[in-house]
C-alpha cells in the first residue's frame, strides 16, 4: 500500500483543476454581515471521487457545502454543476444533514422515498427504489419503523439512503457520522467507501476527524481558519482493497494523519 501526500503549504494551485469536473467552485466569497466566512475559494470535484473539507472549527466547511447545495447564497463567485451555474437547490445535488432531518411521522420506507415522492414518482416505483437503498445501507426489515424506534446510527442510514434514492450526481455530506459511536462510525466509513466505489457519484464530505478524512478520501482540502481559504490539498492514495484494520495501522496512512495534524494543531483550542 502506498500513501502519498503533497508537502504541507506547498500545494500547487493548479492541482485544484481536474479532468472531468462535475462541480466547479469559482472564486467563492461569503460574508455573514460583517463576518467574513470564506475568501476566494476555487475548487473542482470529479465524478467517482470523494473529497473531504477539513479545517478548524468555524473555517466555513458547512458554509461551503451549503453554498454548493444552493441552500446558502454566496456573496460573490459562482458554483457550476454539470456545466450550469447554481441558483438554488437542484435534483442533481443531495444533502445529508448532520441531524439527519427525517420526518418523525413517516416510516423508514416513506422517509427514504420522500425525495422521489416530491418528484411525483408513483408509489410502486419509489417504494421499489427506496427498498433497494434501505437494503444497501443494511436496514432491511426496518421499512415500517418510525425514526423514534431507531438508534442514531440507523437514523443516519435512513438519511444516507434517502440521499442515494434520488439518484443525485452530487452527494453533499455534512459530518454525517458525528452523532454515532466509534464502532458504528467505522462501519459507516466502510459502507461509504463501498457506495463511492459502486455509485460513481461526486462526494463532498465534511468531517472534523483527520483519521476519518484520510481513511475515506481521494482528496482532502484543508481550509485555513476564518476567513476560510484553501491552505493545502492532500491526495492520500490508499489501497482500498487492503483490510480496513491494516490500512489504519499502515505507516503511510499514519504519516498523512500526522502531517495533517501538524498543520492543524496550532489552531486547536
Ligand atoms: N447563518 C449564519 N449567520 C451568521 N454567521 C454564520 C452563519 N452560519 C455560519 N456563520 C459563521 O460563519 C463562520 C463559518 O461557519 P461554518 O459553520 O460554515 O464553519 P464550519 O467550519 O462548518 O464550523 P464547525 O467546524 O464548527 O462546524 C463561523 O464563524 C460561523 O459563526
Amino acid at each position: 500500500m502506498t500513501v502519498t501526500a503533497l508537502a504541507a503549504d506547498t500545494f500547487d494551485p493548479a492541482s485544484v483543476v481536474t479532468h472531468d469536473p462535475v462541480v466547479r467552485v469559482e472564486a467563492i466569497c461569503k460574508h455573514y454581515g460583517s463576518t467574513e466566512a470564506l475568501r476566494n475559494i476555487d475548487l473542482q470535484f470529479e465524478r467517482g471521487k470523494l473529497t473531504t473539507l477539513l479545517g478548524p472549527s468555524g473555517c466555513g466547511k458547512t458554509t461551503l457545502l451549503k453554498i454548493i447545495a444552493g441552500l446558502v447564497p454566496a456573496t460573490s463567485g459562482q458554483i457550476v454543476v454539470n456545466g450550469r451555474a447554481v441558483t438554488g437547490p437542484g435534483p442533481e445535488r443531495a444533502f445529508v444533514f448532520q441531524d439527519f432531518a427525517l420526518m418523525p411521522w413517516a416510516t423508514v420506507l416513506r422517509n427514504v422515498g420522500f425525495g422521489l415522492e416530491l418528484k411525483g414518482m408513483a408509489a410502486a416505483e419509489r417504494n421499489r427504489i427506496a427498498r433497494r437503498y434501505i437494503e444497501e445501507v443494511g436496514l432491511q426489515g426496518f421499512e415500517d419503523k418510525y425514526p423514534h424506534e431507531l438508534s442514531g446510527g440507523m437514523r443516519q442510514r435512513v438519511g444516507i439512503a434517502r440521499a442515494f434514492a434520488v439518484n443525485a450526481d452530487v452527494l453533499l455530506l455534512d459530518e454525517p457520522f458525528s452523532a454515532v459511536d466509534e464502532q458504528n462510525r467505522r462501519k459507516f466509513q466502510e459502507d461509504l467507501l463501498r457506495l463511492v466505489e459502486m455509485e460513481r457519484k461526486t462526494f463532498i464530505f465534511v468531517t472534523h476527524s483527520i483519521e476519518e478524512a484520510v481513511y475515506v478520501s481521494d482528496r482532502i482540502v484543508l481550509l485555513s481558519p476564518r476567513p476560510g481559504r484553501v491552505s493545502n490539498i492532500i491526495d492520500p492514495r490508499i489501497d482500498r482493497t487492503a483490510n480496513p484494520d491494516d490500512i489504519r495501522r499502515d505507516p503511510g496512512y499514519l504519516d498523512v494523519v500526522e502531517e495533517i495534524w501538524q498543520g492543524l494543531r496550532h489552531y486547536a483550542e
